[in-house]
């Protein structure tokens, strides 16, 4: 199974490659080119970046990258990577695939950026898994439109937020799996094997 990082200039590749190789037959790839990266059976959108950057890389491909997904094409998105799948965000400007509508915007908490583990409250993300508690670290979050394609909701302070939407075989989560010890790694291997071809 052929897994391809869009490489944006963000994220910390090297951990998420290696929890993304714990799972059987998986060969991680990663693309700098937004179209070339969807020559793959999984597409991931790593998280650790401003959305603004990310979006201006993304650009040159983001509709062949929207129809991508809406054709099918499996796609996972990590905390930034989660944000643009959404339209834009207010860190930064620019414009995100639109694949969930949607506004990313500032949490309302007092205390920003929301690091830590936390646990997903209503978590229907993955047909045979629960995610438990996640390790999150971000100051953004994704105001989904449609309220069924969240998939799992978890609160920091009084400020309630989507920790993973999904439609399809498209899901974004606001946590890092890299960084969620033994519950990432299953979170990993239970949708890839939801996805495998
Ligand atoms: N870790 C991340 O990907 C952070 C994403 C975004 N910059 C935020 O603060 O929410």
């Amino acid at each position: 199974m052929r897994v391809t990082l869009f490489d944006y200039g963000a994220g910390n590749l090297h951990s998420l490659a290696k929890a993304l190789a714990t799972a059987p037959g998986v060969e991680v790839r990663v693309q700098e080119d937004p179209i070339r990266a969807l020559d793959t059976d999984l597409l991931v959108l790593p998280g650790v970046g401003a959305f603004g950057a990310a979006a201006a890389r993304l650009e040159p491909g983001r509709d062949k990258m929207r129809q991508a997904l809406e054709d099918g094409l499996p796609c996972l998105g990590i905390c930034l990577g989660m944000q643009l799948m959404f339209d834009t965000s207010d860190e930064g400007g620019g414009w995100g695939l639109g694949f969930f509508r949607g506004q990313v915007t500032k949490l309302r908490s007092r205390r920003v950026p929301h690091i830590g583990w936390n646990s997903v409250e209503e978590d229907t993300a993955l047909e045979n898994a629960k995610l438990g508690s996640v390790y999150y670290a971000h100051s953004f979050v994704c105001r989904a439109e449609e309220p069924r394609v969240v998939v799992g909701w978890t609160t920091h302070e009084e400020d309630r937020f989507p920790a993973a939407v999904r439609r399809g075989n498209v899901l974004g989560v606001q946590f890092h799996p890299e960084k969620s010890s033994a519950a990432g790694v299953r979170f990993v291997q239970a949708f890839l094997e939801e996805v495998r071809k």
